[in-house]
């Protein structure tokens, strides 16, 4: 077997702080981070128990998820996020309902899925309903909510200070912008239905808490699967298909999926990731020159996560939609990708 070196994905590491005071070489590094692999460490210069920080947020939604997570099916799925509104941005999704990261698998991922808007009152009449897990701890996912939607308009402005993608983003401004909070029971290449697919993500920027392994990343220059290293201090940060739109295609979504990891059985995954979206009437372009507004493209994109790998194939035949590559899904096989051949050999 290939040893961990090559396995693991290179990324460029950011300082926060340096961002925040618009050091030079902090700002060239993230521009290059993100239009060559789409994918960066954020080190938020925070130390993990510090009360306030954003880890301490993390920390609590982690507990608030373990704790929702470990009552019954039926109890959960009375939250069920397909069935609370259209857009998918507030409830519970089992895992099974997506699809997998092989043609005959699903995803082996459940998520409680909580909304900006709503939490952080823009433009919602009435206040969602949440499960008791998370009921007591509003105030402090409202205020992380501020602190991960802060530290996405500090990247953006990073990323272009003419304001044109901050505009975008404004944090009064009604979005599809939520917090997931994710649970791999078992993320193991003996559990039939594990993990998560290969796709892009659908809205601006995704900002992601994990301590255990499991991520993936296509690696543009090699066209080979690299695993995310977790590392302390560090948010892993990625572009999705929106901020590529919004770019004109200069940063790049990067392609991303959950496997297991060669020669471990990780069992309970946790893991928090903010998905930053655009203003729901923005509007972007997409790679065939089709013009999008933001909600439309979140719709379009969850249809395609929601089908079987079947339906899948037959969209990524003639759009690239789902992985951001024509007819690629970007499936996982077991002992090609635990010796990291590279990915033209594993779809021929
Ligand atoms: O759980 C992870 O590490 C990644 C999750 C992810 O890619 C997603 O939910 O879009
Ligand atoms: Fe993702």
């Amino acid at each position: 077997m290939a040893g961990h070196e090559t396995l693991t994905a290179t990324l460029s590491t950011v300082a926060y702080g340096g961002l925040v005071q618009g050091h030079a070489d902090e700002l060239a590094t993230l521009r290059r981070a993100f239009s060559e692999d789409g994918f960066v460490y954020l080190d938020l210069g925070e130390q993990e128990g510090d009360p306030g920080s954003v880890f301490h947020g993390i920390e609590a939604v982690f507990t608030s998820g373990a704790e929702f997570f470990s009552t019954s099916l039926d109890e959960k799925m009375r939250y069920d996020v397909d069935a609370i509104g259209p857009y998918k941005l507030h409830g519970y999704k089992p895992a099974e309902r997506n699809g997998g990261i092989a043609e005959n698998k699903k995803d082996g991922v459940e998520a409680y899925v909580l909304p900006r808007d709503g939490i952080c009152d823009n433009d919602t009449p009435e206040k969602i309903h949440l499960p008791p897990a998370f009921q007591g701890q509003r105030a402090l996912i409202k205020h992380l909510l501020d602190q991960l939607h802060s530290i996405g308009l500090v990247l953006l402005k990073a990323l272009d200070n003419t304001g044109s993608l901050t505009s975008r983003h404004r944090p009064d401004k009604t979005s599809t912008s939520c917090l997931g909070v994710l649970r791999y029971p078992s993320l193991s290449a003996r559990t039939m239905h594990t993990g998560q697919g290969a796709h892009t993500d659908v809205g601006s920027l995704t900002i992601l808490f994990c301590r255990e392994r499991g991520l993936q990343v296509l690696d543009p220059r090699t066209e080979q699967w690299r695993y995310v290293e977790p590392r302390a201090g560090c948010a892993v940060i990625n572009v999705g298909d929106s901020l590529r739109f919004l770019s004109g295609g200069a940063l790049r979504s990067s392609l991303h999926r959950v496997v297991p990891y060669p020669g471990v059985d990780i069992q309970d995954r946790a893991s928090c990731a903010y998905f930053m979206r655009p203003e729901l009437d923005s509007e972007f372009v997409d790679d065939s020159g089709r013009r999008w507004a933001s909600l439309h493209w979140h719709m379009r994109k969850y249809r395609v996560y929601r089908s079987s790998a079947h339906e899948q194939k037959r969209d990524t035949a003639s759009s690239t939609i789902l992985t951001g590559k024509p007819s690629f899904l970007g499936f996982w096989e077991e002992e090609r990708s635990a010796v990291g051949r590279s990915v033209s050999e594993d779809r021929s």
